[in-house]
């Protein structure tokens, strides 16, 4: 349709004059290290495969298995036929490691938030979100008719500030945020908010979709530093550390039970595949049986740091601000020349102004292309890293 066309035209335009014109490259990934896209072979710091599980012989073997047995796909939702025991496995194994009492199993992590969410928050209640929480939380918290607040990024005291403010005009709270946000790789300060939470009535939600396997000892984020913390619903995804795809939440038996009766995205949507299931749960294994491993992709972040003089990683997500995102988008091509391959964030990825480079390390990555990464973002331009303060807006398409 003429005027359909017309309006994708206009819009790719104005995309290609900003430089915010997103490309699918097709990428092949060999061994959970390099990629080769273009025709060339780059050793990748953009994949979230912290432990390298995506090619790991275990986990293969268990997928291959269960695709033999049960099929390649779930067949329905899990509320008809697509519940295979293999889930029921799958989350009992995922609220041990998360100290819950118990877990529901979502077909992906972005459905998990855009089901929870909505689930327990409605007309009359409130929703505090971080303003750099990722964008599937916003999408929940855009799905729900609650009234939203925001709060500026890892502020407890501006937290503090709303709920003092408004708490008591609303029936039930929500307060949610990403345990390690993907963008900067910082921690969420969990205890402080779980404290903050517990005073107001509030109910506290982390998203530790780049936590789970790689922060205390493999357990997510609400474990950091040999400590846990309060949190009551504790979301994630397989599709990061443990290697392949799907989306959780441990929390009590009764609100799993309310979850699993009424959160639109688990019910309407088909159920996660049985293959998927056992990978996951080969991935625990592993997890569960190394922690040596789960701390890995941490020392590798602070190896490259230090060389860089950058502040302490936190995770194993390094974040170098770049401004523009013509710069980041040069600085992602020149590094490539050199044989990496990290990817240019930029908006509404991440606010205007705070186009950056996002390095991503693995437990495999090589301590010798470590150094040699760092020397090549070091002879960068855009090497003068000078943080911009972010916009304070929700992410938008
Ligand atoms: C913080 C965060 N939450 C949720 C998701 C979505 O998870 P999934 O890929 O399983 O949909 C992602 C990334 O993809 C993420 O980075």
């Amino acid at each position: 349709m003429r005027s359909l066309d017309d309006f994708a035209s206009q819009k790719l335009a104005e995309l290609d004059a900003a430089h915010l014109r997103r490309a699918l490259v097709e990428s092949v990934r060999e061994d959970g290290l390099y990629i080769t896209r273009d025709g060339r072979r780059l050793l990748s710091f953009s994949c979230n495969d912290y432990l390298n599980l995506t090619h790991h012989p275990a986990l293969k073997a268990a997928a291959a298995q269960a695709i033999e047995l049960y099929g390649v796909g779930a067949g329905a939702s899990r509320l008809v036929t697509g519940n295979h025991p293999l889930l029921h496995e799958l989350e009992a194994r995922l609220a041990r490691l998360k100290r819950a009492e118990a877990a529901c199993v979502f077909g992906s992590g972005y459905l998990a938030n855009a089901g929870i969410i909505p689930t327990l928050a409605g007309t009359q209640d409130l929703i505090l979100i971080d303003e750099l929480a990722h964008a599937c939380l916003w999408a929940g918290a855009q799905l729900s008719p609650a009234q939203t607040l925001v709060f500026r990024h890892n502020d407890v005291t501006h937290a503090k500030d709303l709920l003092a403010r408004d708490r008591a005009k609303f029936r039930r709270a929500l307060l949610v945020t990403d345990g390690v946000f993907s963008m900067d790789g910082d921690l969420a300060p969990l205890r402080e908010l779980g404290a903050l939470c517990a005073s107001y009535d509030a109910w506290l939600m982390s998203d530790d979709a780049h936590g789970l396997g790689v922060i205390g000892d493999g357990r997510g984020s609400a474990f950091a530093a040999g400590a846990s913390a309060d949190v009551p619903l504790q979301m994630g995804t397989l599709s990061k550390a443990i290697g392949g795809y799907g989306g959780y939440l441990c929390a009590s038996r009764p609100v799993i039970d309310l979850i699993k009766t009424r959160a639109r995205t688990l019910i309407y949507s088909t159920g996660l595949p049985p293959a998927m299931a056992a990978a996951a749960i080969a991935a625990l294994d592993i997890i569960e049986s190394d922690p040596a491993l789960t701390r890995r992709p941490l020392e590798k972040a602070r190896a490259f740091a230090a060389r860089l003089g950058l502040a302490e990683a936190q995770s194993p997500i390094v974040p170098i601000i770049v401004g523009e995102p013509e710069a980041a988008l040069e600085a992602s091509r020149r590094l490539a020349e050199q044989g990496f391959l990290v990817a240019a964030i930029r908006p509404p990825t991440v606010p205007a102004g705070t186009a950056r480079l996002r390095f991503a390390f693995t437990a495999a990555h090589p301590d010798e292309e470590i150094a040699r990464l760092a020397e090549a973002v070091r002879a960068l331009a855009a090497f003068k890293p000078a943080r911009k303060e972010p916009e304070r807006c929700p992410p938008s398409s």
